[in-house]
């Protein structure tokens, strides 16, 4: 079965190669389309529906069905490569604390483990469900998910076993940081965490997970130091996983170079950069990820895009959605965040929430709108795709269920 979705007045598809795309910068390299049309075809128990032809209204072929979207903008479904959406239990408290400066810690993650590791597996199906939903109904069409709240082995072999009921991106996050647990028993319990961590946590988890993460961040005690995570990223690989990590959050540090060195898909967070974290990052296939509802969220400094983006560095955008540092899940409101207070141009911030997004996840499935590529689109209720940042606040986009 195909069908053809036309009436779109604007089409992102950010195919850089799209023939007879608008030249204009506002809209550079989002492989731009006026007035035009998609078909997608397939789809089924096994499958995802596929573009079949993208072009101009006026040359569209038939197809068995037609949807007119009356003079709408069309995007690729939004990408968000990173989020930790299996949690339970509350942490406004803390949110409203640090509105009246309270910095973060990384502490409160103690209280969101608590949470979920007393949450049955019903209970947490039902939120991650809730999370996703409300996620599509922004657009959001692929979600990356790591554990990190349950930091025992049957409480992370949980969350990710329930994360992959919603995605094929999920990632091991044992080394979030290290539970009170084991914190209680000073150097040799942290010692022995990481060894569990690196151990039999990572071998019953890898067979639910794509990815490793690690919170390398030497300015919290809870989280983890450079040759700590040097030692979980590589026990990782190791056992098959590809790389992420969480870097340079709350200070300069060695997760940016680490993660280059190791040749980790993406960075993210990059809040506190040297010039030598740039040039490593610029020479590298590792994409920047920034997230910044985390600094509306934590009241930090905003991470400089322009300063990346001049570099040659890859930037993609994502919200990080989790209770403690930016409990959102909305990737209109981060492309808003990056356009507004971190540099980018509208055109780069869309750009990074799709298809540099999709480089971040090592994906080229995804992220684009061209023939052959899965049909993960979104609809956004208004003429031009610049609404999105334009109209901050306003519900405008939603994934197009085909
Ligand atoms: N920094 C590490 N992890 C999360 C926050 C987790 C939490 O505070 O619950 C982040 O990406 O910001
Ligand atoms: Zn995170």
């Amino acid at each position: 079965m195909s069908m053809l979705i036309t009436g779109i007045h604007e089409l992102v598809t950010c195919d850089e190669t799209l023939d007879g795309a608008v030249e204009e910068e506002l809209h550079a390299r989002l492989g731009l389309l006026r007035d035009a049309a998609v078909v997608i075809a397939g789809g089924g128990e096994d499958s995802a529906p596929v573009v079949e032809w993208v072009g101009p209204a006026s040359q569209a072929p038939a197809a068995d069905w037609a949807i007119d979207l009356e003079g709408r903008a069309v995007i690729p479904g939004f990408v968000d490569s990173h989020s930790h959406l299996v949690f339970a239990g509350d942490r406004s408290a803390e949110f409203a604390a640090r509105m009246s400066g309270t910095p973060y810690d990384g502490g409160g993650i103690a209280t969101t483990v608590a949470a979920t590791r007393g949450a049955d597996d019903a209970e947490l199906r039902t939120l991650i469900q809730h999370r996703v939903q409300e996620m599509r109904a922004q657009g959001t069409t692929t979600v990356e998910i790591k554990s990190g709240y349950g930091l025992s082995v049957a409480d992370e072999v949980r969350a990710l076993r329930l994360a992959r009921e919603v995605t094929e991106e999920t990632t091991y996050l044992g080394a979030h940081v290290v539970p009170p647990d084991h914190r209680d028993g000073g150097e040799a319990g942290r010692a022995a965490y990481l060894d569990l961590v690196c151990g039999e946590m990572l071998e019953a988890c890898a067979p639910h997970a794509r990815w490793i993460d690690v919170f390398c961040e030497p300015a919290s005690p809870y989280a983890f130091t450079g040759e700590e995570s040097r030692r979980i990223l590589e026990a990782g690989r190791a056992a098959g996983l590809e790389l992420r990590v969480h870097g340079n959050q709350l200070s300069e540090g060695p997760g940016v170079q680490l993660a280059v060195e190791l040749g980790a898909a993406s960075v993210d967070h990059c809040t506190f950069l040297t010039d030598a974290d740039v040039d490593a990052l610029a020479g590298s296939d590792t994409v920047a990820t920034l997230l910044p509802g985390v600094e509306f969220s934590t009241r930090q400094p905003y991470p400089d895009a322009r300063r990346l983006l001049g570099a040659g560095v890859d930037v993609a955008i994502a919200t990080d959605c989790n209770p403690g540092t930016c409990y959102s899940s909305s990737m209109p409101l981060m492309v808003a965040l990056a356009v507004r207070e971190m540099g980018m141009t509208p055109a780069e911030a869309l750009r990074g929430a799709t298809v540099v997004a999709a480089k971040a996840l090592r994906r080229n499935d995804i992220g684009t709108i061209a023939v052959g590529r899965r049909a993960d689109l979104a609809v956004v209720d208004a003429p031009s795709w610049l609404h999105i940042p334009y109209r901050v606040g306003v519900p405008l986009v939603r994934a197009l269920e085909v």
